[in-house]
């Protein structure tokens, strides 16, 4: 099986792709507000040798932007003695003389957040440094009336099913589709793009109501099968006392995650599921990806959350906001998902493995051949979800695939036969997209900003239709 699709990887370099744009005006504003943080973090630090490393790490940066901006070539990775940067310098070496703005986008954005990382990891006071932190925490603030009402519907929903009263079929499965429907949007909170989005804008895209409106917006839902495909394993007489594991590929912290836990939480409380494995970033990853370290920061939150969102954050100061009080009852139903979610990662449940697997540069096809111990593991399960854009774009190859293509197909090593039951949550924020049916793509691009017959597929890039693909591996 060839290591990647083989056909044409979507560039940089041209116009009709998304990555033209996201490479000349995305990622200077991402370095920026990477500058902007760390910039900060150095005025607020009082340790001579940190602030000398800091404005340091600044000034790293800041030649990296520079490098962006004007198009120069490629420079392999310093080595910060993590056995991944091989494998970068060695496809860099592969490309041949390569320069930002002409480059395969795949591999040159997996590039660039592994770059920023090595102005950490070479540092001794910045290796932990999250630069993208206080973004991820502010996102999640901004999210809290949706925050609020999901916590209340995952408390009456985790409540019912717990009570004895007889189950009706057709309600569980409506359940199970709301609460993927519910993990799915979550990824239209995207930092990375929300480079301009307002709080308000923010809040539109998170309730209920904004779902439902959403709901013609999934151009494939194989959510059907996949629930029949969990419910038989958990009707299964051989599996009756074994582990039923359910595996999640994460994206992004914040709300993201917060939806994570909550499709996690359902699983388990309806018994879709006796584990769950999340699979974190190991580095700051595209602005908005889960470290370890985000997941700790939301159960802080939950549990505690008058300090978390009552406490006046800088800008509320500046702007003279003091924050809305949280009710009795909205204290009660966030401590209540605390509860839940704390208990089942304390009781091994719900686990975190982070591998660096995730942060390589190349398209999942390679995963059997070069990380043969990852794919084994998740094998074990019942399921792997991939969420996000990113992880859509390494498990099909970000490559031109007609959008007709099964997704079937353009899993290659990863498809039927594989033993994985891959399910992509995904909201479309990039050229690539499989699976249509006839005609669909034709449609959407000549809707108003489509790109019409541009041969740029615009409708794929603003994170606003979404696809939900499943593909079983026996
Ligand atoms: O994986 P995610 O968080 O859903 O999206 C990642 C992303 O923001 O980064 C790339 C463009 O910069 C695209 O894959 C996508 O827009
Ligand atoms: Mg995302
Ligand atoms: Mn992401």
């Amino acid at each position: 099986m060839d290591l990647d699709p083989k056909l044409a990887a979507y560039s940089t370099g041209d116009p009709t792709s998304f990555a033209f744009q996201t490479a000349r005006e995305r990622w200077p504003i991402i370095i920026t507000q990477a500058i902007d943080d760390a910039y900060r973090t150095v005025g607020d630090c009082d340790d001579g040798v940190k602030c000398d490393e800091g404005k340091k790490i600044v000034a790293d940066l800041a030649e990296l932007k520079y490098e962006v901006q004007h198009d120069r070539a490629l420079k392999p990775i310093r080595d910060d003695g993590f056995p991944d940067v091989a494998g970068y310098n060695q496809e860099l070496a592969q490309l041949g003389p390569v320069t930002w703005l002409n480059a395969p986008w795949l591999f040159t954005e997996c590039y660039l957040f592994r770059r920023i990382s090595t102005s950490f990891s070479l540092s001794t006071h910045w290796k932990s440094y999250d630069v993208f932190a206080r973004q991820k925490i502010k996102t999640f603030r901004s999210s809290r009336p949706a925050v609020l009402e999901l916590a209340a519907r995952y408390k009456d929903l985790v409540t019912q099913l717990r009570s004895a009263s007889p189950h009706d079929p057709e309600a569980d499965k409506l359940l199970f589709t709301e609460m993927c429907e519910v993990c799915l949007w979550g990824n239209a909170t995207d930092l990375s793009l929300l480079t301009s989005l307002t709080y308000e804008d923010i809040q539109k895209l998170q309730g209920s109501e904004a779902r439902r409106a959403a709901e013609k917006n999934i151009l494939v839902n194989d959510l059907p099968a996949v629930y029949a495909h969990l419910l038989a394993a958990k009707a299964d007489p051989a599996k009756a006392r074994a582990e039923r594991r359910v595996d999640i590929v994460l994206d992004n912290a914040g709300f993201e995650l917060y939806v994570d836990l909550i499709l996690a939480g359902y699983l388990l409380s309806a018994g879709l599921a006796t584990t769950v494995v999340l699979h974190p970033k190991s580095i700051p990853w595209f602005v908005s990806d889960v470290l370890p370290g985000d997941f700790a920061s939301l159960l802080t939150a939950l549990a505690d959350p008058r300090r978390f969102y009552e406490t006046p954050t800088e800008e509320d100061t500046l702007q003279g906001i003091e924050p809305e009080k949280l009710t009795e009852k909205e204290v009660e139903e966030l401590a209540f998902l605390f509860s839940e979610w704390s208990t089942f990662h304390g009781e091994g449940q719900l686990v975190l493995r982070p591998n660096r697997v995730w942060t390589r540069p190349g398209s999942f096809w390679r995963l059997p051949e070069e990380a043969k111990d990852v794919v084994d593991d998740i094998r074990e399960g019942e399921l792997v979800v991939f969420k996000g854009d990113l992880n859509y774009r390494k498990l099909v190859g970000d490559v031109a695939w007609d959008p007709t293509t099964p997704f079937t197909e353009a899993l290659g090593p990863l498809g039927p036969g594989s033993g994985l039951n891959v399910l992509a949550l995904r909201t479309c924020k990039a050229d690539v997209v499989v699976g249509l049916q006839p005609g669909v793509d034709e449609k959407l691009k000549n809707m108003d900003g489509g790109g019409g017959d541009s041969g740029a597929r615009k409708w794929g890039w603003n994170g606003k239709w979404a696809v939900v693909s499943f593909s079983k591996g026996t």
